[in-house]
């Protein structure tokens, strides 16, 4: 058996209380426990997955200096390209041995957001990859509202209590290439162990071997999702809000077997992020006496920032 369990959306989107409730409790769980699932029953449709590998396939096979044209300065790559081995684990001065590209919020009738966040960047060479990026993004983004629901019930909150904040939030979509490997890699691997910053993290593409997931005894457990689930994962930002009471599991993406490293591994997280002025205080209802308040209060925003830092996308 998998470390990691399975769910399946339908039945919290079935209008039955007790799948509804059968739902709230195997994800709750699982969060408090191992910080992952694997999920079934979501808003992606075959055809639009396939359509995204095959744009995404197509944009990391132009020419590095095309892809370098959409690396953009001063935003801290929130959209466009983000070249090769720029990104580092916090504490880590390697970088991964990725590149990848970010989609970001497509935000509606909110002139102070829409203000606030950078433009999404249009790739002329490829005539459907924004708007297959676009339609992916609001699949997963609806698609994490309805789990963020369910974590809502379980927190004992109202139900609908995320979705203000997630309403225009600044959510990413980040499509990764991790080239073949020519050479043995020194000190780096595909994606160093970290934890994510965001509320919920919702991966495609996690169905071949390589995501590996640190469970309580500090062992690596491989992370491999069937076709059609997606793999979820907890976020440092809910882990704050909710007291380390779902947990934030630290991950990483390790390098293949040598005579694997011809091949590319693509993956696709979904990171949900809430809007920036959203307050991440504990709950207080996740405050008790033996689980006293474990972080201090900021909003969203401050806190990704701090985060972006770490992680050498922004320049203090
Ligand atoms: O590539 C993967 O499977 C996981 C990537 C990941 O953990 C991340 O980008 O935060
Ligand atoms: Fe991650």
């Amino acid at each position: 058996m998998s470390a990691i369990p399975s769910v399946d959306l339908k039945d919290f989107t079935s209008n039955d209380p007790e799948r509804k409730e059968k739902f709230v409790e195997e994800i709750g769980a699982a969060f408090e426990n191992i910080g992952f699932v694997a999920l079934s029953g979501h808003f992606l449709s075959d055809q639009l997955v396939d359509d995204l590998y095959e744009e995404i396939k197509k944009f990391f096979a132009l020419p590095q200096e095309i892809k370098d044209s959409y690396e953009i300065e001063g935003i801290g790559g929130q959209r466009g390209y983000t070249s090769f081995g720029k990104e580092h684990a916090k504490g880590k001065k390697e970088g991964d041995l990725k590149e990848f590209w970010h989609f970001g919020q497509y935000v509606e009738d909110d002139p102070k957001l829409e203000a606030e966040y950078p433009d999404n960047v249009e790739v002329k060479e490829l005539p459907n990859f924004n708007a297959v990026g676009k339609e992916t993004y609001k699949m997963l983004e609806k698609t994490a509202k309805y789990v963020l629901r369910a974590l809502a019930i379980h927190l004992n909150l109202e139900e609908t209590y995320f979705d203000a904040y997630i309403k225009n939030g600044n959510s990413i979509l980040r499509p990764i290439h991790y080239p073949p490997i020519k050479e043995e890699p020194k000190n780096a691997v595909r994606a160093a162990a970290h934890g994510d910053i965001n509320l919920i993290t919702l991966l495609m593409g996690a169905h071949g071997k390589g995501l590996q997931v640190k469970d309580h005894e500090g062992n690596w457990v491989d992370a491999i999702a069937k076709p059609d689930q997606l793999m979820i994962n907890v976020g440092d930002m809910l882990s704050r809000l909710s007291n380390n009471k779902l947990k934030s599991t630290i991950h990483q993406v390790v390098n293949p077997p040598k005579e694997l490293w011809g091949t590319s591994r693509y993956s696709i997280p979904f990171f949900m992020h809430p809007v920036s002025d959203m307050p991440l205080n504990c709950l207080e209802n996740c405050i008790t006496k033996d689980n006293p308040k474990q972080f201090e209060d900021i909003t969203a925003g401050e806190y990704l920032y701090e985060r972006l830092v770490e992680l050498g996308l922004v320049k203090k």
